[in-house]
């Protein structure tokens, strides 16, 4: 499904930061296959002009974040600055309730995506699986909805399955994308096998023994997930049911 103006070829999505070096940053994006890092303005501010030139010599469009904002106007300021520094109308929208449990403040969310797409921005917003919310963010402007595994940096992958199945088959046009709390590429490619649309994460690639190995590791999980996905998994069933026909079988006499 289109993201906004680009179908990108790869449904990853690559967060930038915490890797032990820029080098291992450009590898691990190269070995991902992606074509949209996401970049925290916070992080951009204190990384400065270096990292702007790692990232121009990439392939990649930039999904600048207002991660660490905690408000309404602490996300539309970032967001504005994001879109000088970037030259971009993409803005991944967090507002953090909590700073434990860095679970987003809905209320807030809404309003600064509302805020934001009256603006020109095309928003992103990082949710959780409730509907309404989603209802909510889509009547406010946005195309897509990014809902959360788990919580940021958790790895616990899907925790809530039963939600998220519920919330790929309500909001069944719309762009979906899971964001956070990916742990490991089983997780990836179980989210891509519910029919999601894209994986967003970060910490499991940065904080990997191997980040760039571990990055082509989720590039082919995911991929594995969306085939499997279009391919069309067979149902789950109660009893048995042999797959050896016993048509033509031969008898054996006593
Ligand atoms: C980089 C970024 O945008 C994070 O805020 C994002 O939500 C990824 O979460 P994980 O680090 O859990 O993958």
């Amino acid at each position: 499904m289109p993201f906004y103006d680009l179908s990108p070829a790869s449904p990853f999505l690559l967060g930038t930061a915490g890797y032990p070096s820029p080098e291992i940053l450009q590898q691990a994006i190269i070995a991902s296959g992606t074509e949209i890092i996401t970049v925290s303005l916070r992080r951009e501010g204190a990384a400065g002009g270096a990292f702007r030139e790692l990232l121009q010599q990439l392939n990649t469009r930039v999904l600048p974040n207002t991660a660490g904002c905690h408000t309404v106007k602490e996300a539309v300021t970032t967001a504005h600055m994001a879109r000088e520094l970037f030259n971009t109308r993409w803005i991944k929208l967090e507002v953090i309730a909590h700073a434990d449990t860095l679970q987003p403040d809905p209320f807030a969310l809404v309003e600064a995506a509302r805020i934001l797409s009256d603006d020109g921005f095309q928003v992103f917003p990082y949710t959780t699986e409730d509907l309404v919310i989603g209802e909510k963010l889509l009547e406010a402007g946005c195309q897509l909805l990014m809902p959360w595994g788990a919580p940021i940096g958790s790895g616990q992958g899907l925790r809530n399955i039963d939600g998220l199945r519920t919330m790929r088959a309500w909001f069944k046009d719309i762009p979906l994308i899971i964001d956070a709390g990916i742990g490991a590429p089983s997780q990836a490619a179980l989210a891509m096998e519910l029919g999601f649309d894209g994986i967003l994460l970060n910490t499991a690639v940065a904080k990997a023994g191997d980040p760039v190995q571990m990055a082509s590791a989720f590039q082919q999980a995911i991929r594995a997930g969306q085939q499997a996905w279009q391919a069309g998994l067979m149902e789950k069933r109660d009893m048995a049911v042999a797959s050896t026909p016993i048509f033509g079988l031969a008898e054996f006499g006593q």
